[in-house]
């Protein structure tokens, strides 16, 4: 069962987020990045790969993309919050 982080796991789990370019969203309990690309191209094959993983994992962005940019918003409707589900999705936006 995913449930919204805890307080407490929130540093360990966030933090090393929080430090490469993720940010909390103002006034709702999710996260945030924009990444920028040097194409549409790259910037539609990198969403093409993590969608992939967001349907592996069923658990899928907010997202949009103007030209070369994508911006993302992860958050856990089922339980109103920031979940590990989102953490992992966003480790995995990192690497791909
Ligand atoms: C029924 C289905 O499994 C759920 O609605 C899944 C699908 N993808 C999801 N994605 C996200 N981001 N949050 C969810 O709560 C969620 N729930």
């Amino acid at each position: 069962m995913t449930e919204r982080l805890s307080d407490a796991a929130r540093d360990a789990v966030l933090g090393p987020l929080l430090a490469s370019g993720w940010e909390m969203v103002e006034g709702r309990d999710a996260i945030t990045k924009t990444y920028k690309f040097d194409s549409f191209v790259d910037a539609f094959g990198w969403m093409t790969r993590a969608a992939l993983w967001a349907e592996k994992w069923n658990h899928h962005p907010e997202w949009s993309n103007v030209y070369n940019r994508v911006e993302v918003v992860l958050t856990t409707h089922d339980v109103d919050g920031v979940s590990s589900l989102d953490a992992k999705l966003a480790r995995k936006m990192d690497t791909l």
